[in-house]
């Protein structure tokens, strides 16, 4: 599999050195919310650390050879060719902004529950049981190979809350290559007394245990990056969110946490925490919790004052549609959530959400946003969102709401090689088919990239690149 995996130890120190390289083919990315831009006959060239430092339209392997090569100062022999297929397209990786790597063994697993419920019976007995290592570490391994499978080239995880299972699962995501924003799960309210923080200095130095593991490993947050998880606001005490907003300040790290998803976890906030503001938005607020660097999972039934803090906060929105459906919570407006100026991405939530798939979620987000049209008399056809602007949440918004959209995202001179190699199955009798997407070679880009979205899986993410680096390929 060629250059497949990095050490544990400090990323920067112990990479092995890698080959520059130069990919031929489409390439495919978002250049705006609304449009896709479509790059034939190209080459991107990619040095040693990952990062593209040109992108040459009109290019074939020839021409990248006679021209592009002495341009760069590149030797030839120095220079992986990487040439995509008739059929295949490079896109840049996907982001997912929410999802919870404990849960992985859960995914599909919900019953008629809704979230409150849904966490004593599913969610808190398989968190706790991670406190084995060896079970966090089969967990923890499959759902990195499982989201890189899908083209996952960043994920926003929550783990649990154990300290040694955490750091873990930082050191699988370096070893692994994927780039991630790794979190321990803050809660010393609410759970059942065996999966419980006891205090707030507890929960505290434990997180600080993790973010100078997370630290220690990858000072410069190169690949992975500790994130301030507390796990939302009925699980943790005011003394609790209040050290939290504090630890934000200090450090400015990125914090993530949910934020209306539920109406009787609303309803549970208001309850819980009637000195803190009006509203679920403005509890986070007191406790300094809604920073730029905020991602808030859901946000299905956010008030139009709550989403205006949010906005004046620039804090950030992971929709998590397949989520919001299973466990019945609700059909978030993405369209409002822009309108307000919103950044936004898409998050799996697994296992909330039944799939590791962006892909999924994508097309899972379209089929919400007609639901929202439906709703008679409150919304407009504007509402609905199209192909392309999925793909740009599940993309440059996702790397907005992360907080790198300087480095990934998109394909351009400057971000990170951060990629996968999408091939479509053109019909051909005489050839067994691969995956459930058939193109006959009559459509138009923008169809492949239609019945993609609506059709596609794994099977048609061929390889997939973190850093410049081969971090999955499909046999
Ligand atoms: O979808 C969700 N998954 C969770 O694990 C969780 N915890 C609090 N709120 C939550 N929502």
């Amino acid at each position: 599999m060629g250059d497949i995996g990095f050490p544990t130890a400090a990323v920067s120190e112990t990479r092995p050195p890698a080959k520059n390289k130069i990919f031929l083919g489409t390439f495919i990315h978002s250049k705006t919310l609304s449009e896709l831009e479509y790059l034939h006959n190209a080459a991107v060239a990619v040095d040693s650390l990952g990062t593209i430092v040109a992108v040459s339209p009109d290019t074939d392997i020839a021409k990248a050879k006679s021209t592009l090569l002495p341009q760069l100062n590149w030797p030839s022999d120095d220079t992986d060719m990487v040439v995509a297929k008739a059929g295949q397209f490079f896109f840049p990786g996907f982001i997912d902004t929410h999802l919870h790597a404990s849960q992985y063994p859960n995914v599909g697993l919900f019953g008629n529950s809704t979230l409150l419920d849904w966490l004593n019976t599913y969610t808190f007995p398989l968190e706790a049981s991670l406190s084995s290592l060896p079970k966090a570490q089969k967990v923890y391994s499959r759902v990195i190979r499982k989201t890189l499978s899908h083209g996952t080239t960043t994920a926003a995880y929550y783990a649990t809350i154990d300290v040694p299972a955490t750091n873990l699962l930082a050191d699988l995501c370096l070893s692994s290559g994927q780039r991630a924003l790794i979190g321990r799960v803050c809660m010393d309210q609410l759970g059942p007394s065996y999966y419980l923080d006891e205090f707030p200095a507890e929960s505290l130095a434990k997180t600080k245990q993790c973010i100078d593991h997370v630290l220690s490993k990858d000072p410069k947050m190169e690949l992975i990056t500790p994130i301030i998880t507390p796990r939302f606001a009925p699980a943790c005490s005011a003394p609790l969110m209040k050290e939290l907003g504090q630890l934000a300040k200090e450090t400015d790290l990125p914090v993530q946490t949910h934020i209306s998803e539920n109406k009787n976890e609303i309803a549970l906030v208001a309850s819980l925490f009637p000195d803190a503001g009006d509203s679920y938005a403005e509890v986070y607020d007191t406790f300094g919790l809604l920073t730029p660097r905020t991602i808030l999972a859901h946000a299905v039934h956010l008030t139009e004052k709550e989403a205006d803090l949010v906005t004046e906060r620039k804090s950030k929105v992971s929709h998590c549609p397949c989520s919001n459906s299973a466990i019945t919570s609700g059909a978030a407006r993405v369209r409002w959530l822009l309108d307000k100026g919103i950044e936004v991405g898409l998050g799996t939530d697994m296992s909330g959400g039944y799939s590791p798939s962006v892909l999924e979620a994508a097309r899972h987000a379209v089929l919400v946003s007609r639901h929202i049209c439906m709703d008679e008399g409150k919304s407009e056809e504007r509402d609905k969102l199209s192909v392309e602007e999925v793909l740009y949440l599940a993309t440059r918004g996702g790397a907005k709401v992360v907080g790198m959209e300087d480095k990934i995202g998109g394909l351009e001179v400057g971000m990170e090689w951060d990629a996968q190699l999408v091939g479509l199955h053109e019909v051909d009798e005489e050839e067994e088919e691969e995956g459930n997407v058939d193109v006959f070679g009559w459509e138009s880009w923008e169809e492949k990239i239609a019945k993609w979205v609506y059709n596609g899986d794994d099977r048609n993410t061929k390889k997939v690149w973190v850093r410049g680096r081969l971090v999955h390929e499909r046999k």
